[in-house]
């Protein structure tokens, strides 16, 4: 279980990020964080892996406080959860399969560091991930050579390979077209469903979001303003995490003619 107890996060430029967030969320769900850009999203999610520090309250991951964290077990705790990102974070001049494998460099002795041969449980723990995600006979082909979906999908393989309880999943679908972002969205599904792992995922496409999430956040300027079921939404719901959209883009409209 993740739980957040009156967690606030202040960036250095006094930017209050997050403000007093309650929280729970169950292992196995699926969860949606959405809301407008800056409203908070990125860093309420990337505070549960420690990619930010919080700056008061309590975030309590698997019974644990995770601001308590030091030195390995930070580490050995990040390998818990798993993180895909918009921009997937591979190596594309290398193939697909050492991609995957690249999790497992923690793990090696320092020899094995050095050369870079990995041992055959890893080897198979990668491929099957691989296959978790349909993408094996993908494995030696180098990833420039992808599709942006089966990138994002090599991606999702890199976490899996570790066996996450969770995955947090920043904006994956953003560089996707409409066809892709579907595949990529029921991979996410189905490994939810499948294998119990919680997906706690930032998005900015609403009716995707309430397509595949059982329960949706709603963020407003650092504030959780709405948290229930998906079947809960309403237009007036979205009207209400969305408000001030308006303001905010002629806000962005004026500030770009003020150059011109
Ligand atoms: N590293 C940082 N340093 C300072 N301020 C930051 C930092 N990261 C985010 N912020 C600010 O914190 C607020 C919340 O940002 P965050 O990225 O969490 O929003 P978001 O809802 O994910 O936005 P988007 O949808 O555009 O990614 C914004 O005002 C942003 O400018």
């Amino acid at each position: 279980m993740i739980e957040f107890i009156n967690v606030n996060k202040t960036y250095t430029n006094e930017i209050k990020a997050l403000k007093q967030i309650n929280l729970k969320i169950e292992q196995g769900e699926f969860v949606a964080v959405i809301g407008l850009s800056g409203a908070g999203k990125s860093t309420l999610i990337r505070c549960i892996n420690r990619m930010h520090e919080i700056t008061s309250g309590q975030l309590i991951v698997g019974g644990m406080d995770v601001s308590k964290l030091r030195g390995k077990e930070v580490r050995r705790f990040r390998r818990r959860i798993g993180m895909i990102f918009q921009s997937f974070n591979l190596v594309t001049r290398t193939t697909v399969l050492k991609n995957v494998l690249v999790s497992f460099v923690p793990d090696l002795s320092f020899i094995r560091k050095l050369t870079g041969v990995y041992i055959k449980e890893h080897k198979i723990k990668a491929l099957t991930a691989l296959d978790q995600v349909g993408i094996l006979d993908k494995a030696f082909v180098r990833v420039d050579q992808l599709s942006g979906g089966q990138q994002q999908r090599v991606a999702l393989a890199r976490t899996l390979s570790q066996n996450p309880e969770i995955i947090l999943a920043d904006e994956p679908i953003a560089s996707l077209d409409p066809v892709t972002s579907k595949i990529v969205m029921d991979d996410f599904k189905r490994i939810n469903k499948e294998m119990n792992i919680s997906v706690i995922m930032n998005i900015h496409h609403v009716e995707i979001a309430l397509q595949y999430a059982d329960r949706i956040i709603g963020v407003r300027e650092g504030a959780i303003v709405f948290d229930d079921q998906t079947a809960k939404v309403t237009d007036d719901i979205l009207d209400y995490i969305y408000k001030g959209q308006t303001e905010q883009v002629l806000a962005e409209i004026a500030k770009e003619q003020a150059y011109v």
